[in-house]
């Protein structure tokens, strides 16, 4: 694609050199840079993209957008305020602006993203669609899957994905979009049909100054939708993005338990199986039923029912969907064994997730709730005592582990966590190996217990320094259980 075409409606300091060159690749990053490519300088939180413009040359590059004044003869450069916001925009130009083709559904909150899109992926596949979804487990492009690395992917790779999406003819896609991705533009020069939003709790706050600058990240996505905002009125953080986006004229549709929703659940029954409510519509009155335990799943699954509204997914697609979906790989996921006790994989790593998995435990827990977790290192050190306050508040025993230590030393992260300790009271270990937390929490689980392993869910590795090694929690669970 030309040059002048890649950077239309661009907001641009300044160009120097030629526009008319015939670009084949844009990267931001100069390790994968090709022949004839743009390469996109980005002022990272660990390095200076502008440091690679010598190497990028070497690699074939011969047109830059900087956020510097620089000029090299011979090549193009395109100054811009910032160079994130230009990368959303210069990729969706050159893959046609995809996402304008797609009924894209945005989810965002700090718990319930991938279990409401891999909810949707269960109704709308049942209704013989081809479908795309971005998120934390994988990416699918109909019938390609792609693991992902992050929750939501950086503007230039996502775009790439809707393109993709488009020449398989995906009419839908559902994305996980994180506050990560809201700040850092990823997520610029989307168009969302719909936007969702789950929760507001604490998490990120390494990234985010405060709960309120994290909030604020999050209401951005609904001031992108041209659809349908569909908001869980039950929520602070809910309440106040809906105060906010109220005088925009997109539609909202509020849903929740306590108040008085647009979408409400009642007489809602919660078992170890599932659960199962009437649902009240604008449209529609109906028996639901999830298997998926926990009273999260009610939120989940009428943030799903009010997407589908406004969507126009016909209510019996939507029921049969949510009866018959296979769960999430790694959320509430119990192990099948022929032992006396349950053992449940879990990805809660939030002090308000960590919560509801254990209160949803101690709802039909018949002995005692044994909790192995941990806490990712070079993220969210606030969360930490606060995860082990709940943690031991809620569990008959808890085993304190290792999650992702990443470059922190494990033990400095479980002294966070048990800073939230009462110590006094001996229902707690450490033992920072998690394979051998694991093997301590089965081997003393009697009869009617329930243990939950809690932070990795559908993981299938360890980083511990720079390095990720395979681990995979449910691997182990079953390699113990097999053991006698
Ligand atoms: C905080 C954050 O999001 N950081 C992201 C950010 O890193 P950065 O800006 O620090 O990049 P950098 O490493 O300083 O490099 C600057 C630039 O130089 C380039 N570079 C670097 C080295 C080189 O040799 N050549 C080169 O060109 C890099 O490609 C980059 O463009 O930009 C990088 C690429 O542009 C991302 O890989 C990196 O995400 C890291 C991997 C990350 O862990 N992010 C997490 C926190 C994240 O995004 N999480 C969210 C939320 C999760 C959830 O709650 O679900 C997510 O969406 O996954
Ligand atoms: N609506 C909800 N409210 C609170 N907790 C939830 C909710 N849904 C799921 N959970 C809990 O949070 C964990 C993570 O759920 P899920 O993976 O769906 O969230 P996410 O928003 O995608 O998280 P991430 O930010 O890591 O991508 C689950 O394993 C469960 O313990
Ligand atoms: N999306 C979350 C994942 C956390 C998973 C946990 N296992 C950890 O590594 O902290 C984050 O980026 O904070
Ligand atoms: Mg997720």
């Amino acid at each position: 694609m030309k040059l002048k075409d890649i950077i239309y409606g661009l907001d641009i300091i300044n160009v120097r050199g030629d526009l008319n060159l015939d670009i084949k690749n844009i990267d931001y990053d100069s390790r994968r840079l090709q022949e004839d490519s743009l390469f996109i300088c980005i002022k990272g939180f660990n390095v200076d993209g502008h440091k690679y413009i010598k190497n990028a040359i070497d690699k074939g590059s011969i047109a830059f957008i900087v956020e510097e004044d620089i000029y090299i003869d011979g090549y193009t450069f395109i100054q811009v305020n910032d160079s994130r916001g230009a990368m959303a925009k210069v990729s969706s130009n050159f893959y046609n602006n995809p996402s304008k083709k797609l009924n894209l559904v945005g989810v965002t909150g700090t718990n319930g993203k991938t279990t409401i899109t891999h909810l949707m992926k269960d109704i709308l596949t049942q209704n013989k669609n081809n479908i795309g979804l971005i998120g934390t487990i994988k990416n699918i492009i109909g019938s390609r899957e792609i693991i992902s690395s992050k929750t939501t992917p950086e503007s230039l790779e996502l775009q790439g994905y809707f393109k993709d999406m488009i020449d398989a003819g995906v009419k839908y896609c559902v994305m996980e979009v994180s506050s990560h991705s809201l700040e850092l533009k990823r997520v610029d020069c989307c168009e969302f049909k719909v936007g969702i939003f789950t929760n507001l709790t604490e998490d990120h706050l390494d990234f985010h100054k405060d709960l309120e600058d994290y909030r604020l990240a999050k209401q951005k996505l609904f001031y992108k939708t041209t659809k349908a905002n569909i908001i869980n009125i039950d929520d602070e953080g809910g309440k106040k993005i809906y105060d906010s986006v109220k005088q925009l004229e997109i539609p909202i549709i509020t849903y929740g338990i306590d108040k008085n929703a647009d979408i409400k659940a009642k007489d809602i029954k919660l078992s170890p199986e599932g659960v199962e409510y009437i649902v009240v519509t604008p449209e529609y009155e109906a028996q639901i039923k999830v298997p998926i335990p926990g009273k999260f799943t009610v939120y989940n699954s009428l943030a799903v029912i009010g997407a589908c509204l406004s969507l126009g997914i016909p209510k019996e697609i939507v029921i049969e969907g949510l009866k018959n979906t296979s769960g999430v790989p790694g959320r509430f996921e119990t192990i099948n064994s022929n032992r006396n006790f349950s053992v449940i994989v879990d990805y809660a790593h939030t002090p308000d997730a960590l919560e509801n998995i254990l209160k949803t435990a101690k709802g039909f827990v018949k002995g005692n709730i044994i909790t192995v977790f941990g806490c990712g290192g070079d993220r969210d050190k606030a969360k930490r005592p606060i995860m082990g306050r709940i943690s031991q508040m809620l569990s008959d025993i808890s085993i304190i582990t290792s999650d992702n230590p990443r470059t922190e030393d494990p033990q400095k992260i479980v002294d966070d966590i048990i800073e939230g300790i009462d110590k006094q009271n001996q229902n707690y270990r450490v033992i920072l190996d998690r394979k051998q937390a694991i093997k301590e929490a089965i081997n003393i689980a009697k009869e009617g217990d329930v243990v939950i392993i809690a932070g990795k869910g559908h993981e299938d590795y360890q980083i511990i320094g720079n390095e990720k090694i395979h681990f995979d929690d449910k691997e182990v669970v079953i390699e113990f259980l097999k053991e006698e």
